[in-house]
């Protein structure tokens, strides 16, 4: 399931971190990728260090605390966070994410990832970010605060930036739900039943859907 959540950061929070990232340094974006990804990787992105840590910190507390992502996502952990730059001519062309990614000394697994877009689309051309299926492909290029949200498990790119700069924060979760379609059917669940209680209260069937969706994280539930 790929779904984008709107306004997960203010303007004003937009424009804090872009006030920090302004007087930041930025590194190669190279350092971080896999062997084969680093073949097709040519963006920038903000140097590991004090800055790099509180808004870090801060976007996870803001994702934490969003209740779509909450029900579409199920973090166990969001373990890593990337503040990306791509200037004119630069993208990230096919690359699957690593499934496995260090964090503080241990492997974390990489269920979902995120793009979470810093600028508007009218302040570049190009750099959308476009995700592979089998037989067709889906772009996204949303509005400044909006998050995409897609499973780690795709091939993806982004296009080429032809004008103006492309600023995202990216991230990967490991999810309490290891499988995509197993969290879709969750999200399903919690939807059909918030909308019965919406409409009937706690009915006999709320009572039988919250039973399953109880029963159904004890069975999947990787924690
Ligand atoms: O910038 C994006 O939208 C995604 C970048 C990406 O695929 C990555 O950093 O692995
Ligand atoms: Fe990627």
């Amino acid at each position: 399931m790929i779904f984008s959540i709107d306004n997960i950061l203010s303007p004003e929070e937009i424009s804090e971190i872009k006030q920090v990232l302004e007087r930041a340094e930025f590194v190669d974006g190279k350092l971080t990728a896999g062997w084969h990804a680093k073949l097709v990787k040519n963006n920038q992105q903000l140097k590991s260090g004090t800055s790099q840590k509180e808004l870090k910190a801060k976007i996870c507390a803001v994702l934490f605390k969003n209740a779509l992502f909450q029900t579409t996502v199920r973090p166990k952990t969001i373990h890593s966070i990337l503040f990306s730059r791509y200037d004119q001519g630069m993208s990230y062309d096919t690359h699957v994410d690593n499934a496995l990614m260090k964090n503080n000394g241990s492997f974390c697994r990489s269920d979902v990832s995120f793009t979470l877009f810093l600028n508007s689309p009218q302040d570049y051309e190009g750099g959308d970010l476009t995700i592979e299926g089998v037989q067709e492909e889906q772009h996204y290029k949303l509005d400044a605060g909006s998050a995409i949200i897609y499973p780690s498990t795709t091939l993806h790119r982004v296009n080429p930036v032809t004008q103006g700069t492309r600023l995202v924060v990216v991230g990967w979760v490991q999810s309490v739900i290891r499988d995509a379609s197993d969290r879709e059917i969750l999200f399903d669940l919690e939807t059909a039943r918030r909308a019965i209680f919406a409409k009937s209260g706690k009915t006999p069937e709320f009572d039988l859907i919250s039973k399953s969706i109880a029963n159904l994280l004890r069975k999947w539930a990787d924690i």
